[in-house]
């Protein structure tokens, strides 16, 4: 199979096709979208649906995974009908990122899933956390894995499901109890059952995956009693996941290109040396620097990650991990119906001249890192009679800024200093956000062209495997910035600012120790 990708025409096995595409199936935490990109890495089509989000309790977040399915393959479906009207142009790969971490079981023979999908932002395991500590098991679980013992990863949500769920016990004990981050459910349903796979990039936010040397780590398993389970086989991000079942596109494609979307997210920023570092802003916020074939191991809270990688020696990354960002514009729309809609906060942000000494603290599901504490909950500081809306919403978009100057002083401290960041998600949509980015960070700050970042780091390492995209080299010329932000702030103001917002996330910290 050959691409002649830079001169948009292929031969395709015998048939002249024109227009090569790549179809990324980006799943969310919120909602399924697909995408088509062409050669050029442009978006052709595109197809969206929210999906529901389910809070049975306080703390727990659940997805129905057939829900997530459904969503995923009718975007699919229509975004790849919008893509080949016309019938001079031909899906010839897909790509899949995903929400990570996010856990689901099903029967290995039926395919049933069991229960619902316990969601990344789930902390009701922070029991099965506390006794893991408690048994010591820290330090070998942060130097296998990379990431900190905490309600976040997979393994501890699949050892609830087989504490709590008798099926799943019953399946896991007669050997046929398939666990899965998302994609591996996805690439199951896609080929029809044939593939039960991962991606090492989801795999290492698994917990149980071990990113010195590349296995699934039985001895982590048996700490949190996780018995008989079938585990995805994992592969490189770009490699080859199987061929979709012909009846659900009409013929079969093969998925060439699979990763989590924060590595995507990085992969399609064009992060691919050491010391780049971007930042996504969509439900929650992940900062990721490239730190290259070495794998660092934070002294300051932060995660180790696998990253993409499109050669054979495994790339790494470092992560700083933030739970809630754009779901703060949520909260404020579907909670407290202070707006219509999340762009409704740009607006009232810019309409306040400061920000009044207001602080929220946005730990609706605990805080993340560099604090890691899952009992803290959230919290709104410096409340007075003239507080406004337009404050309150200030506030609001302010502590996401505030959370990634946290995660870039740890980097600091780990010796990775921030010169310039490059940004994306759907927050970053919002320009006063981005300035208050810029000024809070005191760094350059690029918002590029296509803030779809995730999905085309999908596309990209599907049109790399694929032949569609001729080298890593090429795409990096395909990275342009629309905009960049540069601090315009006083450092007078800004370090009132900030020492407002430690004081705010002090106390609250504070306040979650009191309720232990
Ligand atoms: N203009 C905006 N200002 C602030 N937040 C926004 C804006 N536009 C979108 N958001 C927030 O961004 C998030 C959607 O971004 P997206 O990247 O699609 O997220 P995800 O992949 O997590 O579903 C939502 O939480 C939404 O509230
Ligand atoms: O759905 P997003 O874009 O907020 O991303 C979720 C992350 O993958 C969770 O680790």
């Amino acid at each position: 199979m050959i691409y002649l990708a830079e001169i948009d025409v292929s031969v395709y096995g015998s048939k002249m096709i024109k227009r090569p595409l790549i179809l990324c199936l980006d799943q969310g935490t919120t909602s399924s979208r697909a995408l088509v990109f062409n050669t050029h890495g442009r978006i052709v089509a595109l197809a969206q649906e929210e999906f529901p989000q389910h809070f049975p309790r306080s703390g727990w977040v659940e997805h129905d995974a057939e829900d997530i399915w459904l969503s995923t393959l009718r975007t699919a479906q229509s975004a790849m009908a919008e893509a080949e009207r016309g019938g001079d142009a031909e899906i010839v790969s897909i790509g899949i990122t995903n929400q990570r971490e996010t856990t689901v079981t099903w029967d290995a023979v039926s395919g049933d899933v069991i229960g619902r999908a316990i969601v990344w932002q789930d902390r009701r395991t922070a029991d099965i956390c506390t006794q893991l500590r408690a048994d010591g098991r820290e330090a070998a679980i942060s130097e296998r894995t990379g990431l900190t013992i905490d309600p976040y990863f997979s393994g501890t949500k699949l050892a609830w499901m087989l504490r709590n769920w008798d099926r799943a016990a019953r399946l896991s004990s007669d050997g046929r109890l398939a666990f899965g981050t998302v994609d591996s459910f996805l690439i199951h349903r896609l080929t029809g059952g044939q593939m039960h796979l991962t991606d090492e990039t989801n795999a290492s936010r698994t917990l149980i995956y071990n990113i010195q040397n590349g296995g699934w780590d039985r001895e982590i398993m048996g700490w949190l009693g996780i018995g008989e389970i079938q585990l995805p086989e994992v592969r490189p991000s770009s490699a080859w996941f199987g061929d979709t079942k012909p009846d659900l596109f009409g013929r079969s494609i093969p998925i060439m290109g699979v990763a989590g979307d924060q590595q995507a997210a990085a992969f399609g920023q064009a992060c691919w040396h050491p010391g780049m570092v971007k930042s996504t802003y969509g439900t929650g916020c992940f900062l990721l620097a490239n730190t290259g074939g070495e794998l660092v191991q934070s002294s300051n809270r932060l995660l180790s990650t696998v990253a993409c990688r499109t050669g054979t020696e495994p790339q790494y990354a470092i992560e700083g991990s933030i739970f809630i960002a754009g779901a703060v514009s949520q909260w404020l729309r579907d909670e407290m119906q202070l707006i219509k809609s999340a762009s409704d906060t740009e607006a009232l942000a810019s309409s306040v001249e400061s920000n009044a000494g207001l602080y929220m603290v946005p730990a609706f599901t605990g805080l993340g890192a560099p604090h890691w504490d899952a009992d803290a909950r959230g919290a709104i500081y410096g409340l007075t009679r003239s507080t406004s809306q337009a404050e309150l919403v200030r506030a609001a978009l302010e502590s996401v800024a505030y959370q990634t100057l946290d995660l870039a002083k740890a980097l600091e401290a780990d010796g990775v200093k921030l010169n310039r960041l490059r940004v994306d998600g759907g927050m970053v949509g919002n320009n006063w956000f981005v300035q208050f980015l810029s000024d809070i960070l005191d760094v350059d700050v690029d918002r590029p062209e296509i803030i779809e970042s995730t999905a085309r780091g999908a596309a990209f390492l599907a049109g790399l495997n694929a032949g569609v995209f001729s080298s890593v080299e090429k795409l990096e010329d395909l990275w342009q910035a629309e905009r960049s932000f540069t601090p315009t702030m006083n450092s007078r103001i800004r370090n009132q600012y900030i020492s407002g917002w430690d004081k705010a996330v002090k106390s609250t910290l504070y306040r979650a120790s009191l309720d232990r």
